[in-house]
């Protein structure tokens, strides 16, 4: 019995089915990819892309877009410092969830503070990998698909990531994708690089 946050006199119970039986019916290892990364950086892109090859290579993975997040679990949130961090703290318990489960889970989301981040990792530190989608704000800025970065500079937005609210790159991230003699890889060359490094770490097949 135990106290738990605002949580007393609570219990864990064990399941019989464990997580490593999900990770040998499905072949694979339970992780948590996060992506991270300014807005239009190409987080839902690469996120999309990722899912797309490993559902073609049969690994079973799922994706947690912010956006999308917002529309419902986090939809009381807003993009104080507070209520991000309580978004990417309730997106990394339900991440974790997700690893348990035997699936890749695919987190995109800017998530902009490094603390934030680590706390993600320290849920699960042996199965966290951290992609930085390094992108140049001025390419950010000139994609700007959402218009958002147009309203930012009118002062239309405040707080808005980049133009004025910090976003803290990762000083130890698994994975980095940039642009190469200033062409940014294509999506399928950005999954791809995740891919490999999944392929090398052994998370694609199950682990007896
Ligand atoms: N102030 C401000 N700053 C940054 N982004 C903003 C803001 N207001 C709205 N948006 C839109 O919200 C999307 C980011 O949501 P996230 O949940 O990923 O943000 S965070 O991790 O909590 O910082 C982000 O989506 P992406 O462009 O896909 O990153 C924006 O469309
Ligand atoms: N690798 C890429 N090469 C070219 N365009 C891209 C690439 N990745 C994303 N884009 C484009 O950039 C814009 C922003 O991508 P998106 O995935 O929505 O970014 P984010 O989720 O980080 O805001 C979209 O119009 C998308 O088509």
């Amino acid at each position: 019995m135990s106290t738990v946050g605002n949580s007393t006199n609570i219990f864990w119970h064990e399941c019989p089915v464990r997580s490593v039986d999900r990770q040998k019916l499905l072949n694979q290892q339970g992780c948590i990819v996060w992506i991270t990364g300014l807005s239009g950086s190409g987080k839902s892109t690469l996120a999309c892309s990722l899912g797309r090859q490993l559902h073609s290579q049969g690994k079973l993975s799922y994706v947690l877009d912010g956006d999308n997040l917002r529309h419902g679990l986090n939809k009381n949130l807003g993009f104080t410092p507070e209520d991000r961090t309580e978004n990417i703290r309730r997106v990394g318990e339900v991440a974790k969830l997700f690893a348990d489960a035997g699936l890749i889970c695919i987190a995109s989301l800017i998530s902009p503070y490094r603390k934030d981040r680590d706390a993600c990792r320290a849920l699960l530190p042996e199965k966290f990998i951290e992609v930085f989608l390094n992108m140049p704000l001025e390419l950010c800025e000139g994609r700007d698909p959402k218009g958002l970065y147009k309203l930012a500079r009118a002062g239309k937005i405040k707080g808005f990531t980049g133009i004025d609210d910090p976003y803290e790159p990762p000083l130890n991230c698994e994975i980095e994708i940039k642009q190469k003699d200033g062409n940014c890889p294509t999506p399928n060359e950005m999954a791809g690089q995740v891919v490999s490094y999944l392929e090398d770490k052994g998370y694609l097949e199950a682990h007896y």
